[in-house]
């Protein structure tokens, strides 16, 4: 649209310019041609034949010159002025012009030698009629067609000399003529004059218009500076609004494509409501034959957990009746109870010395020839009955042994102190019985117990039991105690351990590792560490496992909160050091030194046993470590487990016997009726 203006107002000037030049034109062609001082003459000789085309003179006679110029000088649409004066010969050049459209003056120079010097003027008016009046000026004149006779033909047409009259005639004729063309140069100056005036008139009149239309271009071009202006702010304006739609495109195809992919989402949600309206539907169906299902259940519930509540009841007092039928049978049984084990032969085979009645389990016979003591008969056999609360033989398995001692660790879990030692000579089985070995089927009696424990702690737990231990390790080594569970470094000094009995009756260890520990593992790690403990203390030379008493105690402590009642208990489980007598070893040194701590430590242990069952008043716990220790385990509310371990080898015998005596000795004794440490009086 800009470049359509543009074209458009400059095509308006480039008109306006072209008027204007075609004013000045037309103006111009129209200006006569005022300079020449003196008209145009055209003249054209040739010889002496006096032909002379337009305003030409010619010597011959008048009718002949005015045929010729009539002839010559055809009617010319415009006044022509045509001056030829007459002073130079005919022989020289005429100049001929042709008639113009706009108007022209020729002047014609005649020569300028000769005897007669005659200007000729022909002037030709416009519309062609002045032709015709000089030439009829020139006739009235005397010299016919217009010319001038004695132009060019002045050696013609001269007189002789002596014809005065004739040139006076001549000269008039020819002054006549020349007045004639005088008046007539002096109407078309006049004319001219006019004309010019006009010409300079409308000139003026030109230049106003064209300084108009100047101004009017320059208003144009003003204009157009203005509008190139506006166009270039339009460009501008149009190039940010160019840039400001392609961001608004790009906006909306992104709007668009969100849009569309928000529509597709929305139509897939909407499938989606749908289904889930429907499966929502079916749902609260459902859901509403479900409540009401539920509320049946809940009322079953309700009724069953009151059942529960008659059951638990029940089983809790059935627990409790349990309890005291287990307990009473346990008393029936004996709080201190012996249990004898024989050690398989080495290399297979029954025991020469040993003997076992097939038919009773709790009876063993010691057999031995012995010398007559006269000496006249032969070797008598010596036999000694032993009786005991059971009796176990080489093949009897170590789970057959632990089903007895199960029943004692279900005491300790009712609260009743449980106390479980190995009695017998080295090598007689009491690591083996009470450790075992590493295969399932050779397990002792502490894993086992310690397995049971947990596994009877975790059914109670369904009553409303809560159960929590502490497990203890500790070496009784020539009356001093050692930490099994020590975890410091080897190199630094063990600390030093004292018994300390509380004002109620809590035995406990100074500096002693109380490990608190929640499953089976936990134990069985400790149990590990306190071996580990216990083989980097002995040499080969001297077996120190053999000579010290290791005691691991369980401090079992449990609650049922929901019955308000609760428990306390401690399972002892000893492995006692070898029994055999100080003067067969003849031990010397500190063999003897040990042999004597540990005969000391176990006679200690017979005399308080004894104690407890003459119910002397004054127990000797304090006379040894090992008693001490294991107080609270013994007598009181305890119950008491002895294995004594028999060798079956016949070099054994004389150990075995004194064994065997010193557990019928403890099997014999009565320590009273046990009470659980309890705290409600219903229990
Ligand atoms: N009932 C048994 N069945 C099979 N092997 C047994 C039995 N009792 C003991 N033994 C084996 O007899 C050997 C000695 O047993 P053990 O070490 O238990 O005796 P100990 O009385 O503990 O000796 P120490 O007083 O030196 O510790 C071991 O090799 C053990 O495996």
């Amino acid at each position: 649209m800009l470049t359509l203006i543009q074209r458009r107002k400059k095509s308006n000037i480039r008109a306006t310019a072209r008027r204007v030049m075609s004013s000045k034109e037309n103006v111009l062609s129209r200006l006569p041609v005022m300079s020449a001082k003196r008209p145009a003459a055209s003249s054209n000789t040739s010889g002496g034949s006096g032909n002379t085309s337009g305003g030409s003179v010619e010597s011959t006679g008048q009718p002949a010159q005015k045929k010729q110029r009539r002839e010559a000088e055809p009617p010319r649409p415009r006044a022509a002025l045509s001056t030829a004066p007459v002073c130079r010969p005919p022989a020289a050049a005429g100049v001929s012009r042709a008639p113009r459209a706009t108007g022209a003056a020729t002047v014609g120079a005649a020569p300028s030698r000769g005897v007669l010097r005659q200007n000729v003027v022909s002037v030709a008016p416009r519309g062609g009629a002045r032709p015709a009046a000089a030439a009829s000026s020139s006739n009235k004149a005397g010299a016919p067609g217009g010319a001038v006779a004695a132009a060019g033909g002045a050696v013609a047409g001269r007189r002789a000399g002596w014809d005065m009259r004739g040139k006076v005639t001549d000269m008039q004729a020819k002054l006549q003529s020349l007045q004639s063309r005088d008046r007539t140069a002096r109407e078309e100056s006049r004319e001219l004059r006019g004309a010019a005036a006009s010409a300079q008139q409308r000139t003026a009149q030109m230049a106003e218009e064209l300084e108009g239309q100047r101004g009017q271009v320059a208003a144009y071009r003003g204009e157009l500076a203005e509008v190139r202006e506006e166009l270039e702010r339009e460009a501008s304006e149009r190039r940010g609004v160019q840039r400001e739609l392609g961001g608004l495109q790009e906006a909306h195809r992104v709007v668009t494509a969100l849009h569309d992919s928000q529509e597709l989402e929305l139509q897939a949600g909407r499938a989606k409501l749908l289904v889930q309206g429907s499966s929502l539907e079916r749902l609260q169906a459902s859901l509403e034959l479900l409540q009401a299902s539920l509320q049946q259940r809940e009322q079953e519930v309700r009724l069953l957990q009151e059942a529960v509540g008659v059951q638990k009841d029940a089983l809790h007092a059935g627990e409790m009746e349990r309890r005291q039928l287990h307990n009473a049978l346990q008393e029936l049984k004996g709080n201190i109870r012996v249990f004898c084990r024989v050690r398989p032969l080495v290399g297979g085979g029954p025991s020469p010395h040993i003997l076992l009645p097939a038919d009773d389990n709790k009876a063993l016979v010691l057999a031995r020839s012995e010398e007559s003591h006269v000496g006249r008969t032969g070797d008598t056999q010596k036999t000694y009955n032993f009786s005991f609360d059971r009796v176990f033989g080489p093949s009897a398995s170590q789970q057959e042994v632990f089903e007895e001692i199960s029943l004692l660790v279900q005491s300790a879990l009712d609260g009743y102190n449980v106390c479980c030692f190995a009695y017998g000579q080295t090598g007689s089985g009491k690591t083996f019985t009470m450790e075992g070995g590493d295969s399932d089927a050779a397990v002792g009696v502490i894993p086992r117990a310690v397995q049971q424990v947990f596994l009877t702690a975790h059914t109670l737990g369904a009553q409303g039991w809560e159960f929590s231990f502490t497990a203890s390790f500790v070496e009784v080594y020539n009356e001093s105690l050692r930490d099994l569970l020590y975890a410091g470094k080897g190199g630094g000094k063990r600390p030093e351990h004292e018994i300390r009995k509380s004002a109620a009756g809590d035995i406990s260890v100074t500096n002693l590792t109380y490990q608190k520990v929640a499953t089976e593992g936990q134990v069985q790690n400790l149990i590990a560490v306190a071996n580990q403990n216990r083989s980097t203390a002995q040499t080969t030379l001297n077996d120190r496992s053999s000579r010290s008493h290791s005691v691991f105690q369980l401090d079992i402590q449990g609650e049922n909160a929901g019955r308000d009642v609760r428990c306390k208990s401690t399972l002892c489980l000893v492995d006692l050091a070898g029994s055999e007598r100080v003067l067969k070893s003849q031990a010397q040194g500190e063999r003897f030194k040990e042999m004597t701590a540990i005969n000391g430590s176990l006679s200690n242990l017979g005399l308080v046993i004894t104690a407890l069952a003459n119910k002397e008043s004054h127990i000797p716990y304090r006379n040894s470590k090992l008693t001490y220790l294991l107080q609270s385990c013994l007598g009181g509310n305890s119950k008491t487990l002895m294995f004594v371990n028999i060798a079956p080898e016949p070099d054994s015998f004389g150990e075995s016997l004194n064994s065997l005596r010193f557990a019928s000795k403890v099997n014999d004794c009565f320590v009273g009726t046990a009470s659980a440490n309890k705290n409600k009086s219903s229990f």
